[in-house]
């Protein structure tokens, strides 16, 4: 059963056409990479999933529900967490208040900064908080200044953040840009263990090592368009897909 549905969607900044009838399909369960070189519409396509952008036409369906001209937080809580290039946490706060803000955004749908104390000493939202933290590795800097965290440690708070609100949808941009392939490898393996399986995952991504370790399936976008969709060994070979990346080197 399809979780996401995108229908026709177009969009352009002046004469520019970065999406071109964009129809995808994304399955509740899986883990859908969306591929292709810079400047195929990629991040274009994940801003409108967010309401950073509105399409010019076309639909974007979610779990039943139309998502266009939504505001970003109410896309948010409907349910499609995102984590892009640039970590979006509090980085004054610690690694606790970072995570216990979104559990308790989630929870009673607005936030207020002022109630964080009075939320701390509720049992169940710290206890859901501190587990998010363990499962991203971080517990042991829960106290730490987010501002102080590595460029990597940055990105599993963040994730951390994102799944705290338990979303049904989760959308990573580039989750592994400028990692070493240490970090790399350690970023796969936490994504198959708390991600892969239990939230459906749709996944920009360049590294094709990244995207063949977490995808079910592949949809490779080029000049603002889908040109193929299928399952990994289909895409690895998809003549289309080579000549898309000028000779295949990615792959
Ligand atoms: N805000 C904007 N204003 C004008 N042009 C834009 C804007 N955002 C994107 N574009 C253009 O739209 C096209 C698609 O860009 P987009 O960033 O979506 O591609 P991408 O596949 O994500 O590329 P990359 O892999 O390099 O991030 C590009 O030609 C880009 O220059």
């Amino acid at each position: 059963m399809s979780i996401l549905q995108i229908s026709g969607v177009n969009k352009s900044f002046g004469g520019l056409r970065a999406l071109s009838n964009v129809n995808l399909s994304v399955e509740e369960g899986s883990v859908h990479a969306v591929i292709g070189p810079n400047g195929a519409g990629k991040s274009t396509l994940l801003n409108c999933l967010v309401g950073r952008l509105i399409p010019d036409t076309g639909s974007v369906t979610f779990d039943g529900k139309s998502l266009v001209g939504l505001q970003p937080h109410q896309i948010n809580q409907a349910g499609v967490g995102r984590v892009f290039q640039t970590p979006e946490i509090f980085g004054e706060l610690s690694l606790i208040d970072n995570v216990l803000i979104p559990t308790l955004a989630r929870r009673d749908g607005t936030f207020k900064a002022n109630t964080i104390p009075r939320v701390d000493q509720q049992k169940e939202v710290n206890e859901r908080a501190l587990q998010m933290l363990e499962d991203v590795g971080l517990t042991s800097k829960r106290d730490m200044i987010a501002n102080n965290l590595s460029r990597g440690d940055k990105r599993r708070l963040e994730l951390a953040m994102c799944l705290v609100q338990r979303p049904k949808l989760l959308l990573l941009d580039e989750p592994t840009a400028g990692m070493s392939r240490a970090d790399t490898n350690n970023t796969i393996d936490l994504l198959q263990r708390i991600v892969v399986g239990h939230v459906t995952m749709i996944i920009i991504e360049h590294d094709m090592h990244v995207v063949f370790s977490l995808a079910q399936r592949i949809t490779v976008m080029a000049q603002g368009t889908p040109i193929v969709e299928g399952e990994p060994d289909s895409i690895k070979g998809d003549p289309r897909v080579q000549e898309a990346y000028l000779g295949g080197a990615h792959l």
